[in-house]
């Protein structure tokens, strides 16, 4: 891990305002770990009281609505998150596209929409168990990430960071081989290069998402190209998520 590192907190649909105080606690100790950028996607209902009582700790959103306004019952769109207080927002991950039926094509236009609105990118992909059963784990992700990347981003390096968490590892305790998160890492890392050019995409961090927590991260964050972590059920407690922090901390000095 050679750049500072990007930690990211996925609340998904957990919390309430009982949960504040989580946030703030996160706020006050990332202060201290200025080697590592910490982040959190509370629920739309959150961003804004986050936004105002976490005021060090980059907030975004963990979905938005292709559109910019108008009839779109139940729908919050990229400036609507960014007015809230968003700095960035989650795109295509596996619950959204398992869930809601989120295609590459769907994810790109969202992508697309929330540059539009001045917010930076995480882009999720990765594959079932199946696939990775069937030895197709690499090519069903370099062509997922490929069909949800916009053709340019500008300043790609700081505008763009995408999540590879294979949907088997997602809140199941399971992980995959430090050896094969570096092996997709390093393919994403070609897409990347091939899409945006030596530098920019060379810039990119690429986070490692599922099962990530205090005891692992360590290990995990070592993997060849992985610049930081997506975390889910391991944010919802300061204890725990900044436990991650500080590993990815130790990580980066090590580097
Ligand atoms: O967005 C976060 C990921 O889906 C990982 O979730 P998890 O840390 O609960 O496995």
């Amino acid at each position: 891990m050679t750049e500072r590192p990007y930690v990211v907190g996925n609340w998904k649909m957990n919390g309430t305002r009982a949960m504040l105080s989580e946030a703030r606690a996160i706020d006050r100790s990332s202060q201290r770990l200025m080697k590592v950028e910490v982040a959190l996607a509370p629920p739309f209902t959150l961003i804004h009281a986050v936004h105002k009582e976490a005021a060090q700790l980059a907030i975004g959103a963990q979905d938005c609505h292709t559109d910019e306004d108008g009839a779109r019952t139940g729908d919050i769109s990229a400036a609507m998150v960014a007015d809230a207080g968003a700095k960035f927002v989650i795109l295509g991950h596996s619950e959204r596209r398992e869930g809601h039926g989120e295609t590459d094509a769907l994810v790109r236009k969202k992508a697309e929409a929330a540059l539009a609105a001045g917010l930076r990118l995480i882009i999720c992909c990765g594959e079932s168990e199946q696939v990775r059963d069937a030895g197709a784990a690499e090519d069903f992700v370099t062509t997922q990430l490929r069909g949800s990347l916009p053709d340019s981003i500008e300043d790609a390096g700081a505008n763009l960071s995408v999540a590879y968490e294979p949907i088997w590892a997602i809140g199941t305790g399971r992980t995959p081989t430090v050896s094969d998160i570096g092996a997709m890492h390093r393919a994403i890392r070609a897409l990347l290069v091939e899409r945006f050019g030596e530098d920019e995409g060379a810039a990119i961090r690429i986070l490692y998402g599922g099962s990530v927590n205090p005891d692992n991260a360590n290990e995990l964050l070592a993997a060849d190209e992985v610049g930081g972590a997506l975390v889910g059920g391991a944010s919802l407690a300061a204890e725990s998520f900044l436990g991650i922090v500080v590993a990815a901390a130790e990580v980066a000095d090590k580097a």
